[in-house]
């Protein structure tokens, strides 16, 4: 079943400035189909679209053309049927006002004629203690674990996290992904929204990036990897550094660069010439006495996929 499906979605943001006005395009001709039970992540660069994105799937912003469907509705035409099945924890808006963290959570779950019990949320985002104080006095951080919890009230079917990361310490960033595992086992489909590759991969079953307005890829994050490339990085320490041997990698196929240090060889290089690059050692006279690989990294994954695009 789907859960989510823009269909030719395009948003134009009209501007006015003081001597003329013009319009900037948010969205353009998004598709995109995210299927139940699925952690999906939404990846892009500042401004590419993802809140506008978000915004349209809640029905806060309507698109210029093209639908989109959650859950089975048409958000323009259902959008309380929408609201009620999903919880959201939006970027950029924090609790308010002079009510306790406890409060604000009883209020969502009032609000979704759910039964949960507040105690349960609160000690999920280990939040108990801190729901007694004004949310006022809350940190950022405070606020965020404070907002999760309201977003998880009434166990949505759909739950939507802009940017959940934001304010969190590292044990809060731990938190909010084994509350996102735990929705997935629940049944729920999560869609988290990015910039933060890291954060989305260690959730993630699949993701979309955007890039002004485009979508410009849907994958795994793992078949992105072999498919995109990048550099992979391959360290290898040696009892000695055999004559020859730096011409023998370097005339593998896919090696970009060697480094030498005493003995250790460093080879940067594409991830299908890793295995040759290690068999070469050990085939060698030296004896090879550790190695160790890395992955290309995510920055440079997104910047690969993010490049070129209008
Ligand atoms: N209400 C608005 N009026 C005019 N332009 C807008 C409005 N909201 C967004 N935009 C523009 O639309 C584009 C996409 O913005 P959007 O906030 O959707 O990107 P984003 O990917 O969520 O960015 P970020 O990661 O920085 O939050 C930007 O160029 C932005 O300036």
């Amino acid at each position: 079943m789907v859960a989510i499906e823009f269909s030719g979605v395009s948003k134009r943001y009209g501007r006015r400035g003081i001597i003329r006005s013009n319009s900037v395009t948010a969205l353009r001709n998004v598709d995109l189909t995210v299927e139940e039970g699925e952690v999906f992540g939404f990846l892009g660069p500042n401004g590419a679209g993802k809140s506008t994105a978000i915004d349209i799937m809640l029905d806060y912003v309507q698109p210029t053309s093209g639908s989109v469907h959650v859950l089975g509705h048409d958000v323009q035409t259902d959008s309380v049927s929408v609201r009620e099945r999903t919880g959201v924890l939006p970027d950029g808006y924090g609790p308010i006002g002079e009510r306790t963290g406890r409060e604000h959570v009883e209020f969502a779950i009032e609000s979704k004629n759910a039964t949960d019990d507040p105690e349960e949320l609160l000690e999920r985002v280990n939040m108990l203690g801190p729901d007694a104080y004004p949310v006022d006095q809350y940190s950022k951080g405070m606020a965020q674990r404070l907002m999760l919890a309201m977003a998880l009230a009434g166990e949505p079917d759909l739950l939507v996290l802009d940017e959940p990361s934001t304010g969190l310490d590292p044990n809060g960033a731990r938190t909010m992904r084994r509350i996102v595992r735990e929705e997935r086992d629940r049944g729920a489909t999560v869609f988290f929204s990015s910039h933060i590759l890291e954060q989305v991969e260690a959730v993630c079953d699949r993701v979309a990036i955007l890039d002004a307005g485009q979508l410009v890829t849907v994958d795994s994050i793992d078949h992105l990897r072999e498919t995109v490339g990048g550099m992979a990085r391959v360290t290898l320490e040696l009892s000695q550094v055999p004559t020859g041997a730096l011409d023998r990698l370097s005339s593998i196929d896919g090696v970009a660069e060697l480094e030498t240090n005493g003995t250790t060889i460093e080879v940067a290089c594409e991830n299908r010439a890793k295995a040759p690059v290690i068999a070469a050692c050990h085939d060698s006279p030296a004896t090879v006495s550790n190695v160790s690989t890395t992955d290309p990294s995510l920055d440079e994954l997104f910047a690969t996929v993010t490049e070129g695009v209008a």
